[in-house]
Order: C-alpha cells, then sequence, then structure tokens
C-alpha cells in the first residue's frame, strides 16, 4: 500500500469531476492515479492541462474497467470517486467493487433496490463502499432536523431546485430526505379533498407516504432545497444553498479517507461523520 490515498475520478472533466481534481490537486493524503470521462475526443489529454492546472501526469481515459483494472494492479487500495451519470453508476459502483477499488459513489439515480443489491455485492466482497447523494455537512443538518421536524407535522412538501444542466429528477438529496423523514413510518398529507389536477403534475411527485416532491430545473442555480411543513396557522421552512461546488470537497475527502475501513456499504455523508 502506498503512503497516500490513490484516487480515480469517472466524469473527470464534468462539473463535480473537475472540481474535485482541483481539490486533489492540493490535497497531500491524495493523489489521482487515473481520469475517466467519455466527452468525445479527449481521451489521451493529460487531465491537468485540460482543466487549466499544471500537468498532472494522468491522461484521460473513456475505458472505465480497463482503468480500474490498471488501478487496481498499479495502486492497490485505491478509491474510485464517480460523478459520471444516473444511466451508468449502478454498473460502475458494481465494477469497482468487482475490481476491489472501494467506491464513492456521488453520481445520483441508484434506486432502492439497486442500493440494496450493492450492499450485497459490496458484503459479500468484503469491500468499504459510500454512495453519498450529497457530501455536504449542511445538507446533512437540514436533513436531520427535517426528519425531527416529521415527528411534529403531519404535512410536508419538498421544493428541489437544480441548475438546468441535471439529467435526474427528482434529486437524490431530495429522496434521501424524504426517505430520512419517512422512518418513523407515518403518513403525510392526509387527503382532506379529491383533487383535480388539470395539468398533470402541477402537484409534484408523490410519494407513497403521502411526501410530494417538486423539481425546479433553471440556468443560474446550483443546488437548493426546501423542506415546508403546516399546520394550521403556521409554516417552518427549513433551507439549505449550494452556491459553489466547493461546498462539496470536504465530504467527498472525508468519504474517500473512511471508505476502505468500513465495513460494507453506506449510505449518506451522516453514516461518516
Ligand atoms: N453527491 C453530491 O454531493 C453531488 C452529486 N452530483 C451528481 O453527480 C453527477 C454528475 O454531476 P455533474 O458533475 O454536475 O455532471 P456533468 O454532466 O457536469 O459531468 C459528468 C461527466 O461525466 C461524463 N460521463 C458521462 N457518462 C460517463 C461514463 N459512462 N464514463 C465516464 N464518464 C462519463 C460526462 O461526459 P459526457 O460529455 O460524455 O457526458 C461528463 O463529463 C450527477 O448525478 C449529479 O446529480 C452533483 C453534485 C453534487
Ligand atoms: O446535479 C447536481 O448538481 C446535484 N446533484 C445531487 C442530487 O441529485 O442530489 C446533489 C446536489 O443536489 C447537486
Amino acid at each position: 500500500m502506498s503512503d497516500f490515498i490513490p484516487v480515480v475520478v469517472a466524469g473527470a472533466l464534468g462539473r463535480m469531476g473537475a472540481e474535485l481534481i482541483r481539490t486533489l490537486a492540493q490535497t497531500s493524503d491524495c493523489k489521482l492515479v487515473a481520469a475517466i470521462d467519455t466527452t468525445p475526443g479527449r481521451e489521451g489529454e493529460d487531465v491537468g492541462i485540460a482543466l487549466g492546472l499544471e500537468p498532472l501526469e494522468v491522461l484521460l481515459s473513456a475505458d472505465f474497467e480497463g482503468s480500474l483494472c490498471l488501478a487496481s494492479q498499479q495502486h492497490p487500495g485505491s478509491v474510485l470517486v464517480d460523478f459520471t451519470h444516473p444511466k451508468v453508476v449502478y454498473q460502475h459502483t458494481r465494477a469497482a467493487i468487482a475490481y476491489g477499488v472501494a467506491p464513492v459513489i456521488g453520481t445520483t439515480g441508484l434506486s432502492p433496490e439497486q442500493i440494496n443489491d450493492l450492499a450485497d455485492f459490496a458484503a459479500k466482497a468484503s469491500m468499504g463502499a459510500a454512495v453519498i447523494p450529497n457530501f455536504s455537512v449542511g445538507m446533512v443538518l437540514l436533513q436531520q432536523a427535517a426528519a425531527a421536524a416529521a415527528r411534529f407535522y403531519n404535512h410536508a412538501e419538498l421544493v428541489e431546485l437544480h441548475h438546468n444542466r441535471k439529467a435526474d429528477a427528482p434529486s437524490g438529496t431530495c429522496i434521501k430526505t424524504a426517505e430520512l423523514m419517512e422512518e418513523l413510518g407515518k403518513a403525510f398529507n392526509p387527503q382532506e379533498l379529491e383533487e383535480h389536477e388539470s395539468l398533470a403534475g402541477s402537484r409534484g411527485g408523490l410519494r407513497e407516504s403521502g411526501l410530494r416532491l417538486h423539481s425546479i430545473r433553471l440556468p443560474g442555480l446550483v443546488a437548493h432545497q426546501e423542506v415546508q411543513f403546516g399546520a394550521p396557522g403556521e409554516r417552518y421552512v427549513l433551507r439549505h444553498d449550494t452556491f459553489d461546488r466547493a461546498a462539496y470537497m470536504p465530504g467527498v475527502l472525508l468519504a474517500v479517507r473512511k471508505v476502505r475501513q468500513l465495513p460494507g456499504l453506506v449510505y449518506g455523508l451522516e453514516r461518516l461523520l
């Protein structure tokens, strides 16, 4: 094992991957060993130069499994950080576990069934893994406050607001927040009359618990979320705003530093704090 944590970044040219590579370049106990991205025409470029940094002597590759295989042979104990696309995140996570590269998954879009399946797979392989829908500590605090308030309010709706280049809706964070609010098994928003939606979707996405999730996509936004609770005569609003992706970096580094010691798969940053 090396005296630094070898890190493979998938989605290296994307908004999050690039921010992470800039952060790793200034982090002494972690070292970028592979950079994967499928953006056409960029393979073979030094990822440092591609991102406007000093050369990092790591060449961009579009070959996910090949890069993992090489990292596992040349840098035992490597960690994968994935910020790619919901369509590939399940296969990426499975492959990382299979190659013995501990996955830190920031990409959203895994279903609860897929997370359970990956947890079983990680346990069988005796691998640590982390699926983290949101790396911001502030968001974890909001989620904990929302879970606590959910005990006292029967009416709640969630609104998440993101930039308009986001592929999935609702956001992974919003789903995780709803899951935490549902942990006591209670039903929200008891129906008081028969509603009629003259425009499909106007009332948002309805979860089995009765919670409603609303997604807004606009240029200029980064990532924002509100949980609104209502009761006769009052409203209680929890809000978190991410203005810069730098906010996620301490959480990503925390997960990179802890994932190899985990006994299996954890879901959510709160499990690492
Ligand atoms: N957990 C957290 O705290 C956060 C999670 N996210 C999540 O991270 C994911 C990425 O977000 P973001 O960085 O904004 O997205 P971007 O679209 O900016 O970046 C994704 C990058 O991944 C590349 N890519 C797509 N498919 C593959 C693949 N199969 N193999 C390798 N690279 C691939 C894309 O290349 P191409 O040009 O080919 O599309 C692109 O360069 C999303 O799911 C988002 O929700 C985002 C912010 C915070
Ligand atoms: O796509 C994004 O930008 C973000 N995605 C994550 C999500 O889906 O929850 C985390 C954060 O909201 C930013």
